[in-house]
């Protein structure tokens, strides 16, 4: 799999190439990354790559020339890859959402500084907008490694454990179960007798009670998702059976 990154920062993402599963995967091949600087498409001497807003107001926008060649330039590196811009107004992302990203061949992501990029930009060059959570950050350079990261992950050979990924919260709809290691006892506080019977049927169905628990809970509002998406995968499937009668 393949990100571009379209970024003012390229810096900021050697932190992705140093340690870690993100790391390890772009130094197996799983994934690969491109940085591309739009001070290196901007033109004339003072290379400008942003400028003050048409109609006033405080700050600055990035300029439509400098990102639209910096775009044209890692499209043509990665025809397959659609451009995604990372910005608050984005659609908020989610596991469902990552899971789908990860299945693409490559994404072209394009970090905005500033107050934001030209509104041109979203009409002529840019597939798709997403956002990590209401929150406003300066940049969209955590953003996109937010995005590499969860995606990242679930590639093939990127985890030791292949279902480790699988079994993280909000894989299965739910959230994750607790998890215990050595010692047996710390202060008083004892780990479940389950997890020490060897009886893998029993500590299966322990996790799964935790976890719907825990959701429950936690994050009910998962539990409606989740009914709701059972609910419809098992109507779909009995119109199917219908028709095919
Ligand atoms: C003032 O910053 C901006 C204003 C407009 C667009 C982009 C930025 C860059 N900042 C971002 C980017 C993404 C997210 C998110 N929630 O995904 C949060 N902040």
């Amino acid at each position: 799999m393949r990100f571009d990154v379209i970024t003012l920062f390229p810096e900021q993402f050697r932190i992705l190439s140093r340690e870690g599963v993100v790391a390890r995967a772009l130094s197996r091949g799983i994934a690969e990354l491109r940085l591309w600087n739009p001070r290196d498409f901007a033109p004339g001497p003072h290379r400008r790559v942003d400028d003050r807003p048409y109609g006033g107001g405080p700050g600055m926008v990035m300029l439509f020339e400098p990102l639209a060649a910096a775009i044209a330039a890692a499209r043509a590196a990665s025809p397959k890859s659609q451009v995604a811009y990372l910005s608050p107004q984005g659609t908020r992302l989610d596991q469902d959402a990552i899971n789908d990203i990860a299945a693409k061949p490559g994404w072209i992501l394009l970090a905005g500084r500033y107050e934001g990029i030209d509104e041109r930009l979203l009409e002529r060059c840019i597939d798709q907008e997403w956002s990590i959570g209401d929150y406003v950050l300066s940049g969209g350079e955590l953003p996109a490694m937010v995005v590499m990261d969860a995606a990242i992950r679930l590639l093939p050979g990127a985890l030791g454990h292949e279902r480790s990924a699988y079994e993280d919260s909000h894989m299965s709809g739910l959230l994750d179960c607790p998890h215990f290691s050595r010692p047996e006892e710390i202060d008083g506080l004892r780990v479940p007798k389950v997890l020490l019977s060897g009886d893998h049927g029993a500590i299966a169905r322990w996790r799964r009670q935790q976890a719907l628990g825990r959701t429950w809970l936690k994050r009910p509002d998962l539990l409606a998702k989740m009914t709701l998406d059972q609910a419809t995968t098992l109507d779909q499937a009995t119109t199917l059976d219908q028709e095919a009668r």
